[in-house]
């Protein structure tokens, strides 16, 4: 059987659909491409979840020639071909421009996350791949909504998510997510960082073969406090929180600085790092592998990986965008899912 995934193609003015569809002409690469995923290409079925008109207009704007087929049973995906795109259809509300924001398309996009996440929950498909959405739209047109991770959160009814992104070389998991920096000494709580690290140490077990994950943990504050000089979280609360979790067999190294903790001698070694919040760990991980990352959700009942980037306004309908992070996405959607597959 092959594994069938879904594809979200995210805010219509950006370049979800322009890498979604880069991806579907440039199928002939999927063996290299996916290689390292362990699945074979002729072992993916694949659709996207989108607007067919919205796909077939920007296809035809960037000039490559991929024909849209709309599924009439979403419960049988075809396996992908090159050059061909199976849509599960999902309406927009206005036609989209390319570079234009519409807060009347939110709701298109928010339908699209909700059939991939309950087609996903029913078993209907074994994981989603989503492209990116504009979070200010959303807010914009009335709806509250910080992230598809928190989104995922709530819909799968899962206590607690992780997000982590991966690259070659290195994985970097967030113990917190889109707050306000304002907000996020606040929400390093013993509950939260026992929470976090147990959902990574067994996503890393259970979804990455990994028997006893190696974690570097970063502190919150430069030079992990300084002994309580430059903030007393570590000394107050991380310390005692990794001494428990290691008393109850989930072993991580720190808190160490943060600064130093990306050096090359430390990271060889390590299976993850786990970072206090999102711009501690992330541009360290863009700058090592923008546009050959992926964002992973977690600790869900379903696979759910994403790309690396935002909606570009900038290059969507250019053709300028790289489809690069989605080749990414999708490979380790297919190694989590066959992973979870093989664990049954
Ligand atoms: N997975 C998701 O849904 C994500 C959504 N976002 C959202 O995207 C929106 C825009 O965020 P920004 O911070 O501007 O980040 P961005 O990733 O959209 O753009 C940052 C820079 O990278 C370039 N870039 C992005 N993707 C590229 C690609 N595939 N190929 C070539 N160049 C690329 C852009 O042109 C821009 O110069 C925000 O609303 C943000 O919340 C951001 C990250 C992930
Ligand atoms: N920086 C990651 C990001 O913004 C994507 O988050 P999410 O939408 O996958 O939760």
């Amino acid at each position: 059987m092959p594994l069938s995934l879904v594809i979200t193609a995210g805010e219509p003015a950006g370049i979800g659909p322009d890498v979604v569809l880069k991806l579907a002409a440039n199928w002939s690469q999927a063996a290299t491409r996916l290689a390292w995923s362990g699945v074979q290409a002729s072992d993916l079925a694949l659709a996207v979840i989108a607007d067919p008109e919205l796909m077939r207009a920007r296809a035809k704007s960037l000039g490559l020639t991929v024909t849209i087929e709309t599924l009439s049973n979403p419960e049988s995906i075809p396996v992908m071909r090159e050059g061909c795109l199976s849509v599960i259809p999902v309406s927009l509300s206005e036609p989209a421009t390319a570079g234009k924001l519409n807060t009347h398309n939110a709701d298109y996009v928010l339908k699209t996350l909700a059939v991939a996440t309950d087609g996903c929950l029913s078993g209907q498909w074994d994981g989603m791949v989503t492209a990116p959405v504009h979070k200010g739209v959303i807010n914009e047109s009335g709806v509250p909504f910080t992230g598809h991770t928190e989104f995922l959160q709530d819909r799968t009814h899962t206590e607690q998510v992780v997000m982590m992104l991966a690259t070659e070389g290195l994985r970097v998991a967030l113990v917190t997510t889109h707050l306000p920096l304002r907000a996020v000494a606040d929400a390093i709580t013993p509950e939260r960082i026992k929470r976090v690290s147990s959902v990574l140490y067994q996503g890393l077990q259970t979804d990455f073969g990994l028997a006893q994950p190696r974690i570097l943990v970063c502190g919150l504050n430069p030079h992990a406090g300084e002994d309580g000089h430059l903030g007393r979280e570590e000394l107050d609360i991380i310390i005692p929180t990794l001494t428990e979790l290691a008393a109850e067999g989930i072993a991580m190294i720190g808190p160490l600085p943060a600064d130093t903790l990306f050096a090359a001698h430390h990271l060889k070694d390590a299976d993850a790092v786990l970072a206090m919040y999102h711009d501690q760990g992330l541009p360290v991980l863009k700058h090592a592998g923008f546009g050959r990352a992926a964002n992973i959700t977690l600790g869900m009942p379903i696979v759910r990986t994403s790309v690396d980037h935002g909606t570009a306004l900038d290059l969507a309908g250019t053709g300028l965008a790289d489809e690069g992070s989605l080749w990414t996405a999708l490979g380790y959607a297919a190694l989590m899912a066959n992973a979870r597959q093989q664990n049954l």
